[in-house]
């Protein structure tokens, strides 16, 4: 089993964008503590295998998080399934976790799947519109959810999530010195040194996602300032 308490830093790659094999390398190999691959439109099985066998090139650990059905398949080290906690639908909370556990339940290796308790914080985004993400909310609404996540449905990742904007750090604070157990991931927006180092004082994961695909030298040097 993968120790994911350990981490501080990860990739998340994008199956619906193209990486070079150069960029990928640089990624897989730069330190990171693991590559998440994920997003929210675009995801097919074909475009998902393909860019975890070129991952799966380098020891890096390797981790799908789950935003479609079809897009299931073995070979990762871990599953991440996000629950949108402030979705407005229902399916986005549990609905299609019931379809895919009546799939796959029988079959599923339940120690290599951690339930990701998203907070969708950046309105415009498209998982909050996927979603229907009732992101309006005050700093207290923030820390019910993260609460909810660790003493209720006891959740072993709590997402901040502002995907494409750098967000609150205040809010990030605060959520963090609400948590004991589960623990805290921040993603968006990171486009610089000081803002991977900023949220990372803070979160226990910070999550760089599309700054890879923008300027990929910034993005290696998030490594770094995350866990120093
Ligand atoms: C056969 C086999 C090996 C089985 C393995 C067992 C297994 C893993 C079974 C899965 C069981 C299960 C419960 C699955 C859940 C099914 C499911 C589809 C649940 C819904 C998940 C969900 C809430 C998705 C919503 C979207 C979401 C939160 C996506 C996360 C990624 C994200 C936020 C990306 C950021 O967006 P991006 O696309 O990058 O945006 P930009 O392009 O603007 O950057
Ligand atoms: O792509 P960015 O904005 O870095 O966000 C990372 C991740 O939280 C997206 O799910
Ligand atoms: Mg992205």
């Amino acid at each position: 089993m993968y120790d994911v308490r350990a981490w501080h830093h990860a990739f998340k790659l994008d199956p619906n964008k193209y990486i070079s094999d150069e960029d990928l390398e640089k990624v897989c190999e730069s330190g990171t503590d693991a590559i998440i691959i994920g997003g929210t439109d675009g995801i097919t099985l074909e475009r998902v295998l393909d860019l975890m066998g070129r991952v799966r090139r380098y020891t890096v650990p390797c981790v799908l998080e789950v935003s479609t059905i079809d897009s299931i398949t073995p070979g990762y080290d871990l599953f991440f399934i996000p629950t949108v906690l402030n979705s407005k639908d229902p399916t986005w909370i549990n609905g299609m976790h019931h379809h895919a556990v009546k799939e796959f339940g029988e079959i599923m290796n339940w120690d290599e799947i951690l339930m990701q308790g998203y907070c969708v914080l950046n309105e415009d985004c498209k998982v909050a519109q996927l979603t229907s993400a009732h992101t309006d909310l005050t700093i207290e609404d923030v820390k019910a959810y993260a609460l909810m996540a660790e003493k209720m449905f006891h959740l072993p990742i709590f997402y901040l999530e502002y995907s494409g904007t750098y967000g609150n750090v205040e809010i990030v604070k605060e959520v963090s010195q609400t948590l004991d157990e589960t623990m805290l991931f921040y993603g968006g927006g990171i486009t610089t040194v000081e803002q991977a180092r900023e949220m990372g004082a803070y979160a226990d994961v910070v999550v760089v996602g599309n700054i890879v695909y923008d300027d990929i030298k910034m993005a290696l040097k998030t490594v770094e300032a995350v866990k120093q």
